[in-house]
């Protein structure tokens, strides 16, 4: 999904804010954090339900591509799902779903029992500030107007952070994500892509998110740079017990990140399971076409019932 599109221009808007509506310090871990209480958050778990459900998602854009063909997925608090498929097979328009950019045409999608799609007003801000996203290109999705601090600033201002606040703030989500706070000084196109993904991954942290949705976040950088934005978003999991929808076309980036993934072949979910598994032995055609894009080696098929 380019991030110049409507999930990077909403959600850059919309994907701000201070935590204070759920009480929560992004730093903290969720043991440790007086603000956090499942059961009386409404938006954690509802009732024991997950945190992100959609149900059978259909998505047909006008022209007639159906781009999305029944898909159902569920991420638990705390939990991290990857959406794998090549180009063209969905992914994206998932993200909008989930997101609440685009209403599906049949089927549902529920965050923390709310209807992302149809929130207005003091309600919306509020569950957006749970519901963030990091996109593809943090150069198109930041201000180039904007110092990196100004950003994550502004941020916190449309969450309601108190201006005498915002500075301290922004020193520590720089912190966090490893960005020296003087780096805030700086327009994004003094930044590298690591540094300016970073940033940018600030700014999601910065409202005090349940889960991110982060859309080919790595794929824009060399490398070096991808590892250590996936050491950052694994630990940035582990420190505060944020969920992730990590969507890539990469399964080796999804493989580090997710604990469960989908397959998504023209808008359909053609394999899902456990990373490892995946990893290890796919079981659709199509999933082995792109462990072997991500790897260069053939996976073995995975075993089945009886030959025919
Ligand atoms: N606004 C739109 N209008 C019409 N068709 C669209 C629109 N956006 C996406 N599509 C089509 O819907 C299908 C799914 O697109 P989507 O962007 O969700 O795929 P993707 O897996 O995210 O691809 P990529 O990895 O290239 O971003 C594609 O066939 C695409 O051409």
């Amino acid at each position: 999904m380019s991030a110049e599109g409507p999930v990077g221009a909403r959600a850059a808007g919309a994907g701000v804010g201070t935590g204070r509506e759920s009480g929560r310090d992004p730093g903290r871990k969720p043991d440790s954090d007086p603000g956090r209480e499942p059961d009386s958050d409404p938006g954690t778990t509802t009732g024991g339900a997950p945190l992100l459900a959609v149900e059978r998602a259909v998505k047909r854009y006008p022209g007639g591509q159906l781009a999305l063909d029944g898909v159902s997925l569920r991420i638990a608090a705390g939990g991290a799902t990857g959406l794998v498929g090549e180009s063209g097979s969905g992914k994206s328009t998932l993200a909008r779903l989930v997101l609440g950019l685009l209403a599906p045409d049949a089927g549902t999608v529920r965050f923390a029992g709310h209807d992302p799609y149809r929130l207005r007003g003091r309600a919306a801000r509020a569950v957006r500030a749970r519901l963030q996203f990091v996109p593809q290109n943090p150069r198109g999705s930041l201000n180039p107007a904007l110092r990196a601090g100004e950003a994550v600033a502004l941020a916190l201002r449309v969450h309601g952070t108190p201006r005498p606040e915002r500075a301290e703030r922004v020193a520590a989500l720089f912190r966090q994500v490893g960005l020296e706070p003087e780096l805030a000084r700086r327009r994004p196109r003094e930044l590298s892509g690591g540094q300016l993904q970073r940033v940018a991954i600030a700014r999601a942290l910065a409202t005090g998110p349940d889960l991110v949705v982060c859309d080919e976040p790595t794929s824009a950088l060399d490398r070096g740079a991808q590892a250590r934005v996936v050491d950052l978003l694994t630990e940035l999991r582990e420190r505060t017990g944020l969920a992730y929808l990590f969507i890539s076309h990469d399964l080796a980036v999804v493989r580090h990140l997710a604990e469960h993934v989908l397959v998504l072949r023209n808008g359909r979910v053609v394999e899902e399971g456990p990373a490892a598994a995946l990893w290890d032995a796919p079981a659709d055609p199509y999933t082995r076409a792109l462990l072997a894009a991500a790897t260069g080696r053939t996976a073995p098929a995975a075993p089945t019932a009886a030959p025919p």
